[in-house]
């Protein structure tokens, strides 16, 4: 007959199974300066933070959300854009990555430009094209109509999100605008798109929810916790939301 300690074990081991959620690593990269810490910061804490610092190696920031009745957890990495402050570290930034979000910012075409060495790099750590990709353009309060020529045009980001398999949002850290604004350009009104942070923690959760992350539970048993086994292991991380 089963003791009562044992029945309490294995009631919390249940409890646990239905309180625990998938943890996704999402990998944030951008040439310095682009906002990824005030990004991911926005995005993980709702505000945009009064002083920021150059990121020295990594940060890490969690936000948790619930989709379709599923608790997930994004877990961000917010990486160095300075060469020097990142070199050693690069090979784990790559490792287990289950998306990445490629950072610009719309007032700074050289860290357009930039973008095709953070392809680059991501090439060279092997990450598979199965990994969804997320491309945006952030400090869009920057945005000035009449100096167009100093700023990516949506198009023009659009387009190469479009040929890089990307999924395009334009955002701002600092003040998070509505989807969808009127611009005046010269003479002429242009709907520019413009996404709310929220918008876009939703979408990244929603397509790693739905993306295909076979797994299999193993057993409920070993002291009280359980074992989650996964074809290519360590990928997917179970943690308590
Ligand atoms: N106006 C405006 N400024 C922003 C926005 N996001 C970031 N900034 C400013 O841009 C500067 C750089 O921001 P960070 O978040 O440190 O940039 P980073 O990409 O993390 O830089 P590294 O850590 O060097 O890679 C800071 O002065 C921020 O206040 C934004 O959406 N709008």
């Amino acid at each position: 007959m089963e003791s009562s300690l044992e029945l309490s074990s294995s009631l919390g081991s249940v409890s646990s199974l239905l309180t625990r959620c998938r943890t996704f690593k999402v990998l944030v990269i951008g040439d310095s300066g682009v906002g990824k810490t005030c990004l991911t910061h926005r995005l993980c804490a709702g505000e945009f933070p009064r002083q920021v610092e150059a990121t020295i190696g990594v940060d890490f920031r969690d936000r948790s959300l619930e989709i379709e009745g599923e608790k997930i957890k994004l877990q961000l990495w917010d990486t160095a854009g300075q060469e020097r402050f990142r070199k050693s570290m690069v090979q784990h930034y790559y490792r287990n990555v289950h998306t990445v979000l490629f950072v610009f910012d719309v007032t700074c075409p050289v860290s357009f430009n930039g973008l095709t060495a953070w392809i680059e790099e991501c090439r060279q750590n092997s990450l598979g094209h199965e990994i969804p990709r997320f491309l945006i353009g952030n400090k869009s309060d920057l945005r000035d109509p009449n100096r167009t020529d100093k700023q990516v045009s949506q198009e023009r980001a659009m387009s190469f999100a479009k040929a890089h398999g990307m999924v395009f949002f334009e955002t701002s850290a600092k003040s998070p605008p509505k989807k969808h604004t009127n611009r005046c350009q010269g003479d002429r009104e242009v709907l520019y798109q413009q996404d709310g942070v929220e918008d876009i923690v939703t979408v990244v959760g929603t397509t790693l929810k739905k993306h295909k992350n076979p797994m299999m539970f193993n057993s409920l048993a070993q002291s009280g916790s359980f074992k989650v086994c996964r074809k290519k292991p360590e990928k997917e991380l179970w943690t308590c939301c």
